[in-house]
């Protein structure tokens, strides 16, 4: 038994969609064929179904890459060879916009956990082949997706030190989350194929605290899409 997730190894698929919100893994789960629970504990909900007749799961991580690393280290151990995330993302530039899907190809690594694991210099890239396989199923289902590297923060509301915001904008960085370092760094040590589509929820220069509102029509459209787009890209080939 896997002991955070509450999972019999044996019961796990190779293939796995990943994402924070537990409410997000079961409404994907919804969308499989014989989509049904595997295992709940904690912030780890687990489902399991078939889709285009491949067996998958589909597992929550909650927020951040602490917790969510005991996620993807156990899914690894339990046999997991490929690892796709559909996440939300606020966006860092003017023409990426509420509603648009971000397809990340790496991550800057300004989190906490990475460093615990891996030396200053070591980048954090998602796997070569699920980036052309998320690009391919975005543009088959005909959805635009942006490509390119999005940044990793622990902090979600700011405290007294400011935001890397402008400086990452500067550089071309696409959008902000808070845990593909982690899934991209132990996807790399552990010899594991990972990659990340993210849905944009809002602008990250934008008062958190007070506009932030991933509930519109128009990030639930685009959380809906992104799902459809991980699912075929986490498929495709088999
Ligand atoms: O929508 P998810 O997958 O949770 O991703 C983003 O949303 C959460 C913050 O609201 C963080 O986990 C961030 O990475
Ligand atoms: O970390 C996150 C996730 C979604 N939107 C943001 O602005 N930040």
């Amino acid at each position: 038994m896997l002991p955070n997730l509450k999972i019999n190894p044996e019961e796990l698929p190779k293939r796995i969609i990943v994402c924070g919100d537990p409410g997000r893994a079961e409404q994907m789960a919804g969308l499989l064929d014989s989509g049904h629970p595997l295992a709940k504990n904690r912030e780890y909900h687990s489902y399991r179904g078939s889709w285009n007749g491949v067996e998958v799961a589909i597992v929550s991580h909650g927020v951040g890459s602490p917790g969510a690393a005991v996620c993807f280290e156990e899914l690894i151990k339990g046999g997991a060879e490929v690892l796709i995330r559909v996440g939300t993302a606020g966006s860092y530039q003017k023409d990426i916009q509420p509603g648009h899907l971000v397809i990340s190809t790496a991550a800057v690594r300004m989190d906490g956990l990475t460093r615990q694991l891996v030396p200053e210099g070591f980048p954090a890239i998602a796997n070569r082949q699920i980036v052309d396989k998320l690009v391919k199923a975005a543009s088959a289902r005909q959805h635009q997706a942006h490509e390119g590297i999005t940044l990793t923060l622990d902090v979600f509301y700011s405290g007294v030190v400011p935001f890397p915001h402008e400086l990452y904008k500067q550089a071309g960085v696409l959008a902000v989350e808070m845990e593909n370092s982690a899934l991209f760094t132990i996807g790399a040590i552990r010899g594991v194929k990972t990659g990340a589509i993210l849905a944009i929820d809002g602008f990250a220069d934008a008062d958190l605290s007070n506009e932030y509102n991933p509930h519109t029509d128009v990030v639930t459209k685009a959380i809906e899409q992104e799902a459809l787009v991980a699912l075929d890209a986490l498929v495709a080939g088999v």
